[in-house]
């Protein structure tokens, strides 16, 4: 087995992340290749595959964003605060601009340690989510069938880079999101499907979620879910602009803009290195690539 590129491991708050570097010759990662190796069972394991390339559009760096399901998508939270320590650690920098098919960031690193991303601005048009029909009121969207069908009120939805819904609920864990979130994920009115999270408004500067996530499942963790359900808190008067939003995987600190602007921040962590085969599929953990083979 000739394991070919190297990779790191990360984690915001748990939401895990491979990262591979094609900022000097293309990774060859495929979404086969991916789905190969999202599995936690017999593969590396992780939610998101992060490409790092070099961004045509003059940002310090492209982030390309696969899930697990080898789907690419617009935005990952999560993965830009790993980036962005990762590439500050590299090159002594404090800021960083991420350009990626949800937008353009930027990641700074606060004076007390903690990486902060510019996540840009929530849209909460029906267009902008997208919705497969009008909706006149998106902050109380019914006609999710399944949502329905388990008692919950009309959602909640804003594009933050990808798209969410959000339901109100008093209490998340008396949900079984893991049967309910595919089918809202895979609902008809989401013609690009969607991230669902269900939200408890603990009080105006915290809300405690659990995240089904678009192409990855149940994670600990969900930035841009963090990122989306702040936005909708404040613009619906359910919180202030400064919330903390909880996760299974712990907290993320969310600012909201008088322009939908939003910053979060919150920590990360490498896990392991290794290197990996992107067409087989196979890799090594905390190996360098096996020698070429001798003669
Ligand atoms: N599952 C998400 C992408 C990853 C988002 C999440 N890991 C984050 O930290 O924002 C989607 O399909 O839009």
């Amino acid at each position: 087995m000739t394991a070919s590129i190297p990779f790191v491991k990360m984690n915001g708050l748990g939401n895990d992340i491979l990262v591979v570097d094609g900022r000097t010759v293309p990774t060859g990662l495929t979404a086969d290749a991916i789905r190969r190796l999202s599995p936690r069972a017999g593969g590396i394991g992780f939610d998101q595959v992060v490409t790092l390339e070099p961004d045509p559009a003059g940002a310090d760096v492209f982030m390309r964003i696969a899930n697990a399901d080898g789907g690419e998508v617009e935005a990952c939270g999560n993965a830009a605060r790993c980036i962005a320590d990762r590439l500050f650690a590299e090159t002594g920098a404090a800021s960083l601009s991420i350009n990626t098919l949800g937008g353009r960031l930027s990641a700074r690193r606060r004076d007390d340690g903690i990486v902060a991303v510019d996540m840009g601005h929530a849209r909460f048009g029906w267009q902008d989510i997208p919705l497969a029909r009008p909706v006149d009121d998106t902050m109380a969207v019914g006609g999710v069938a399944a949502a329905e069908a388990a008692g919950l009120g009309p959602g909640s939805v804003a594009n933050v880079g990808n798209p969410h819904i959000v339901y109100w609920v008093e209490d998340p864990d008396a949900i079984d999101l893991a049967r309910l979130g595919p089918e809202i994920e895979h609902d008809a009115l989401f013609p690009n499907r969607i991230n669902a999270t269900l939200a408890h408004v603990v009080d105006r500067a915290r809300i405690d979620v659990r995240v089904w996530e678009r192409g990855a499942g149940l994670t600990r963790a969900c930035g841009t879910a963090a990122c989306a359900t702040a936005a909708l808190a404040a613009h619906t008067g359910r919180t202030g602009r400064q919330v903390t939003i909880g996760l299974p995987g712990g907290d993320l600190e969310i600012a909201i803009g008088d322009d939908r602007s939003i910053l979060m921040a919150g920590p990360v962590a490498t896990d392991f290195t290794g290197a990996l085969d992107p067409v087989a599929g196979t890799f090594v953990f905390d190996g360098t690539p096996e020698p070429a083979a001798a003669g």
